[in-house]
């Protein structure tokens, strides 16, 4: 369901892939029997097709009962608590969803917690009156500062508008099994709970509760996606680099990573697609930045981006490296038609799509950025489906795995993001923060 139609040839010998043989042999046998570094983090690994029967029926029961209860669902969370849901609605929900006409508006997802500026919570709070709301508050910690400080807000909220007892029955909680502050304060108040299962991290949680509630409540077929990534789980259990896309993938970033390149912008054409960039900028970003190595994660949308970031791209800085997403079928066709006078002079273009339009930029900017020393790997998605779109999900999850592990680093830690909050904590005087910047 994706496979590579540019292997950054003209940077990249076949012979250069061909030695990564044995070492993406090792790692695939390490990640077969969970022998390598951050093993205890690899849930997600057989998780499609593991997938707890029960609990999935339990979240199609509660994403329907979201779905009576409110016409706008507020999603609190932030990095891999939040980035999955979010990709997978701009990917599959029609691109004007909030102007369609009432009866065709499914479920509105907004998110909070993803930020701290008190202007976004505040306005929230100023539209929400006018809509029944519900809310699915999501940390796999339970402590993570921003949702903890949306939820508080708007537990509030709820709470009065609703009163206590209604406003637990539209509070939905997605958190560990025993740990954090919100399991205690979600079984303290009754809310209905879903657990992120201890071996899987936030950033590969999109195909767990965290993803798959708010998506069943905005009316996702949540078992089409589940099943792409069963799919996925089965056909990128292949050992053989050529065979597998997911580990060439993985050995041709480090490739071309070891040839100097610091910067790998992943690069759509279809603005659907611009939330994936944000999920796979945090997968990529925190499995591989670490003990000073990686490729920096960054993202753009073409042919948008062409316009601003395209001279850059074509001619700065030689830094970077490419991988864009060729979109084999797209959700819409919309033909050009020849017109009468020709003023705009875009007759030339009659008979064609928009998608051959779009396809051909693609084509087009590719070979000009190889030619300019940008080593650009394609790979091609069949469509924007759930099914395609959980077989994505996977795809890079096996992919960030595979490629750390290539570089020698644990792909399942982020021993980084602590630096800026202990300093934080510091700042604002948390109790247990000294004032040195370290935990007391
Ligand atoms: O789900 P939570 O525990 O609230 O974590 C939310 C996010 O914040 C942390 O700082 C981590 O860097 C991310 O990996 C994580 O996804």
């Amino acid at each position: 369901m994706i496979h590579i139609f540019e292997w950054a040839d003209s940077f990249v010998g076949k012979s250069e892939i061909e030695l990564q043989r044995p070492f993406i042999e090792r790692i695939h046998s390490m990640l077969l029997k969970g022998t390598g570094a951050g093993h205890e983090y690899l849930g997600w690994l057989h998780l499609p097709s593991e997938f707890n029967q029960d609990e999935l029926q339990r979240i199609k029961k509660a994403g329907r009962k979201i779905a009576q209860q409110a016409d706008v669902l507020v999603v609190i969370g932030i990095g891999g608590s939040y980035l999955g849901a979010k990709a997978a609605l701009n990917v599959l929900q029609h691109s004007f969803q909030d102007l369609l006409p009432s009866h065709k508006k499914p479920m509105h997802v907004i998110f909070a917690g993803q930020n701290m500026s008190g202007t976004y919570l505040q306005e929230l709070l100023e539209i929400l009156d006018n809509h029944e709301v519900a809310i699915n508050v999501i940390s796999k910690s339970g402590t993570t500062t921003e949702p903890a400080l949306a939820f508080r807000v708007l537990k509030q909220y709820m709470e009065q508008r609703y009163g206590v007892t209604e406003a637990a029955l539209r509070i939905y909680a997605t958190t560990d099994a025993a740990r954090g502050a919100l399991r205690a304060l979600a079984d303290q108040a009754g809310y209905e709970t879903f657990v992120i299962p201890d071996d899987v991290g936030g950033r590969f949680s999109v195909l767990t509760p965290v993803g798959l509630l708010p998506l069943a409540a905005a009316g996702i077929d949540i078992d089409a996606m589940l099943e792409g990534a069963r799919i996925a789980e089965l056909e990128l259990n292949e050992p053989d680099v050529f065979k597998n896309p997911a580990y060439a993938y993985a050995a041709l970033r480090q490739i071309v990573r070891s040839k100097g390149k610091e910067i790998e912008l992943f690069v759509t054409y279809e603005p659907g697609m611009h939330y994936v960039g944000e999920w796979w900028k945090q997968l990529f970003g925190e499995s591989e930045g670490k003990d000073g190595k990686g490729l920096f994660p960054a993202s753009a949308d073409f042919s948008t981006d062409l316009h601003s970031l395209g001279q850059f791209v074509q001619d700065g800085t030689r830094s970077l490296m490419e991988t864009v997403i060729r979109i084999k079928h797209t959700r819409k066709t919309l033909s050009i038609e020849a017109v009468e006078q020709d003023m705009d002079g875009l007759n030339y273009l009659a008979g064609k799509t928009f998608s051959d339009v779009n396809d051909t930029a693609l084509e087009a900017t590719m070979l000009a950025h190889q030619t300019g020393g940008v080593p650009t790997i394609g790979l091609e998605l069949e469509d924007m489906s759930e099914k395609s779109l959980g077989y994505l999900f996977y795809f890079f999850e096996k992919a960030v795995a595979v490629s750390a592990y290539l570089s020698g680093v644990n792909p399942f830690d982020q021993p980084g993001v602590e630096m800026y909050k202990t300093n934080m904590f510091t700042m604002l005087g948390k109790p247990g923060y000294d004032k040195e910047g370290s935990t007391s």
